[in-house]
């Protein structure tokens, strides 16, 4: 499942064979992956399909049972390890904030841990919008906020890389935004951003390419277009038209394409294979004015999701 990119461009991830088994779980299996220097990447399965725990390993926080794995160019074991993981960035699903100290403290702490400058906290803090909390402890933060926070320790030290697992469960819609605002940021100063979510609705639009992984093995790397029509799953035309002229244009409509259309409330929904959407729009067109509008729905990422990992 590795993807091959030119031999100049520099990766950020590369993964070869990876595996961690316990006993005999195979939580990750023979993984291998390239994902180059800038990317937003998706790392998208069920619950228990190993994504936390190839994360992990990527960090060097675990060992893995077999496999090569490098980050931002250099083995994430053995010589050179400690350098390689200064250059990484950690959002855990759970990020555990002492209550006590406050905002700016936990910066603080994060920061001396990391090597991290110092200096560098109150503008992690302005980044993620908490600076006006920097002085409350953080037993009086709200979910989000706790999250915000956490955003700001893994942003420490100017990572190259950065491991975001669920980094935005508990943020409210504006909140959102204005992270991945700062994923872009991030990413035009050459970052890389690697995301784990169950929001697929959320990450569509927002990586550039993702993974799908399943009982712990890679089974589709892609863009979110790529995967789309690599699973050949139809695209749905929606038409709006008057009531009186809807069975005259599903007779037309199966005439020209062969292709059966069903009724909606306001008009006529059908189903086409990507290689017949040109003509399915043709005959759309040869309706005429009976059609009132029309829409062309791509299947989403939930769609692309279960066709991989039914
Ligand atoms: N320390 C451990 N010892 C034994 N098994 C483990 C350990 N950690 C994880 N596992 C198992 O490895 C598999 C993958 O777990 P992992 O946490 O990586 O999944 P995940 O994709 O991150 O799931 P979720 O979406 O629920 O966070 C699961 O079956 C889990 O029970």
């Amino acid at each position: 499942m590795a993807s091959t990119f030119p031999a100049n461009e520099p990766l950020a991830i590369h993964l070869r064979g990876v595996s961690k088994h316990w006993g005999a779980l195979h939580a990750v299996d023979g993984v291998d992956l390239d994902v180059p220097a800038g990317e937003i990447f998706g790392l998208i399965g069920h619950n228990g399909a190993g994504k936390s725990t190839l994360f992990k390993m990527m960090l060097g926080l675990l060992a893995p049972t077999a496999g090569d794995i490098r980050v931002a160019g250099a083995s994430i074991t053995g010589r050179g390890a400690r350098a390689a993981r200064r250059q990484l960035g950690y959002l855990p699903e759970n990020v555990v904030l002492y209550d006590n100290l406050d905002g700016l403290e936990t910066l603080r702490f994060f920061a001396r841990l990391k090597g991290a400058p110092l200096v560098q906290c109150p503008q992690m803090l302005e980044r993620v919008g908490l600076a006006h909390a920097g002085k409350r402890p953080v037993r009086e933060y709200s979910k989000g906020m706790r999250q915000r926070l956490g955003f700001a320790q893994a942003l420490l030290g100017s990572p190259r890389v950065l491991f975001l697992d669920e980094p935005t469960n508990g943020l409210d819609p504006q909140a959102i935004r204005d992270f991945y605002a700062t994923l872009r940021e991030l990413q035009s100063g050459g970052v890389t951003v690697i995301i784990t979510s169950h929001i697929l609705a959320e990450l569509q639009e927002r990586v550039d390419r993702l993974a799908i992984l399943a009982a712990g093995r890679l089974q589709a790397v892609g863009s979110v277009q790529e995967l789309r029509e690599r699973t050949q799953m139809p695209l749905t035309v929606e038409l709006e038209i008057a009531e009186g002229d809807r069975a005259g244009a599903v007779a037309a409509l199966a005439q020209a394409t062969g292709v059966q259309s069903e009724p909606t409330d306001t008009g006529l929904r059908l189903q086409c294979a990507r290689e017949h959407k040109m003509a399915v729009l043709a005959a759309v067109s040869a309706l005429g004015a009976r059609v009132h509008d029309m829409k062309l729905i791509e299947p989403s990422l939930e769609d692309v999701f279960f066709g991989f990992s039914a």
